[in-house]
């Protein structure tokens, strides 16, 4: 698919604040694809699509868990956590996307998982450290990201689940198993 119709059917989907962040994403997506020697159509394609459902209605996403099959533990956390499951479905059927890595990179790109792909890896990093984002911690991620890859995932995701931690909220474990899988497997460098 062509960048300009996949933004079109994206831009629908979002809110104007939304769509630069995706665009961000996009942008610093490919940037990194290039930099690691990965697919940089495949990484354009999964940022551009990445939050295609985060404005669902919440039963909606609710009720295609359920049917679908996703891990139904998602159902006892935030709703913040439903968009990347969703999305990467909704994507298949909506848009006809039928790359299962670059819907891998969609589904998993909130929570990351152990054993991530080096574009699952891109799109989590991506949507962490594009420009619009602003928080702490971030300028030191962005500045690991060009040099290595894995560390740099590692502090994203360290950083998110102390950032949970912080504020006192649940951690959907799959961040856990995947901060473990970073550290157990030598991921880390
Ligand atoms: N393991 C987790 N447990 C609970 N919440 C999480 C976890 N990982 C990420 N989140 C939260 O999910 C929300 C959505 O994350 P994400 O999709 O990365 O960002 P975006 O808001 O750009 O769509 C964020 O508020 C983040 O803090
Ligand atoms: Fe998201």
């Amino acid at each position: 698919m062509k960048q300009s119709k996949a933004l079109e059917l994206v831009k629908a989907q979002l809110t104007d604040r939304r769509y630069e962040h995706t665009v961000g994403v996009m942008e610093t997506a490919v940037q990194l694809a290039q930099t690691y020697g990965a697919d940089m159509k495949k990484a354009e394609l999964a940022a551009i699509f990445h939050d295609y459902a985060k404005f669902r209605p919440k039963e909606e996403m609710k009720q295609l868990l359920i049917e679908e099959q996703m891990d139904e533990r998602l159902l006892h956390f935030h709703h913040e956590l439903w968009h990347a499951p969703v999305g990467a479905f909704l994507v298949q059927k909506e848009v006809g996307i039928m790359d299962e890595e670059v819907l891998s990179a969609i589904r998993w790109h909130t929570t990351g998982r152990p054993g991530m792909t080096q574009l699952e890896k891109i799109i989590y990093l991506a949507d962490y450290i594009e420009p619009g984002r602003r928080f702490p911690g971030v300028d030191d991620v962005r500045a690991l990201a060009p040099l290595h890859l894995e560390k740099a995932v590692l502090a994203a995701v360290k950083n998110s689940i102390l950032f949970l931690i912080g504020k006192q909220q649940p951690v959907f474990p799959v961040t856990i198993d995947t901060y473990n899988d970073f550290i157990q497997n030598g991921d880390d460098g």
